[in-house]
């Protein structure tokens, strides 16, 4: 079988020597163009496999193999947005994204780096405000700057943890529109961390769901079935979008604790349609262990 474009093999994270591993097992792959979420409750280890993704934490086991080459440190391949979107205060805008387009083209002349910012400046709905400093911008605008930023060294894979957890809901769905124009775009692969399951749907094409730790797995992979052409505005619209909701949502309340009480060994990563089960979702029939 063909290899994904990212494949993750066996991973397992422990921060002390003595204690049970965060997660373990972990085994996934993401497709060129394919964009994931991964949910899942508060300190179950998400933000550690993204940095293993990123290169910036070393896993305790297994591997992340990009474009057929094994991560082993960060690189430019990789573009990762945080929550806080860590921008330099002393540079404009424009300057921002010129700085990470010159870090991945230094031989570039000044102009062409401006040129290139100025075109996802475009994209993320910034033009006018280039040379506004980040004090002068509010949370979204400066999460939009993170994003531009992120694009415009065009990474093999982009990496986000909560990007948009402290926008409010309105700047968040004006952002998460953005975000899916660029994306549809550029094809663009991502791997984003989230918490809230509308999100998810919007986003992804498919959705990972963690168990909670310690030794947290992928025990789910949702693949969302929902039209490509779904907006925030139609989605709710489609059946679908509660069958794979009440899914998700019942995963993170139930399924999620009880797999883990269950002991973890036997859990096997299980690909899931729920947008197309008619009827409510048996949602532990591949759990026996988890379903008592
Ligand atoms: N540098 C570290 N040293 C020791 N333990 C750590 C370190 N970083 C994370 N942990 C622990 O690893 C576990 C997973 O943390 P992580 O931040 O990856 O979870 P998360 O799922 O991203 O949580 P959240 O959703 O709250 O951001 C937690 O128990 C946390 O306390």
């Amino acid at each position: 079988m063909e290899k994904a474009f990212l494949t993750v093999e066996n991973l397992s994270k422990r921060y002390t020597d003595d204690g049970l591993p965060v997660f373990d097992q972990v085994s996934f792959g993401i497709d060129k163009g394919e964009f994931v979420c991964i949910i899942g409750h508060s300190g179950c280890g998400k933000t550690t496999i993204l940095n293993v993704l990123a290169g910036l934490e070393a896993p305790s086991g297994g591997v992340v193999i990009m474009d057929q080459r094994e991560v082993r440190g960060p690189s430019l391949d990789r573009g990762v947005v945080f929550q806080s979107h860590a921008l330099m205060p002393w540079f404009s805008v424009l300057g921002n994204v010129v700085f990470a387009v010159r870090s991945r083209w230094p031989d570039w002349p000044r102009a062409k780096a401006e040129e290139h910012a100025r075109r996802f400046i475009e994209m993320v709905g910034l033009k006018g405000a280039e040379h506004k400093k980040p004090s002068e911008l509010s949370g979204g605008m400066k999460q939009r700057v993170g994003i531009a930023r992120a694009f415009s060294i065009e990474p093999k894979m982009l990496l986000m943890d909560e990007p948009f957890g402290a926008l409010d809901a309105l700047t968040r769905g004006v952002v998460q529109d953005e975000l899916l124009k660029i994306c549809s775009a550029t094809r663009q692969t991502v791997f984003m961390i989230t918490h809230d399951v509308d999100e998810a749907i919007l986003l992804a094409d498919k959705i990972f769901l963690m168990s909670n730790g310690p030794r947290a797995r992928i025990a789910e992979v949702v693949v969302n079935t929902m039209p490509k052409t779904r907006t925030r505005e139609s989605m709710h619209h489609d059946p679908q979008f509660y069958r794979i909701r009440n899914h998700l949502v019942d995963f993170l309340v139930h399924r999620s604790r009880r797999i883990q009480e269950a002991g973890a060994e036997d859990v096997v990563t299980r690909v899931v349609m729920p947008g197309l089960e008619q009827g409510a979702p048996d949602a532990l029939a591949d759990f026996p262990q988890a379903a008592a």
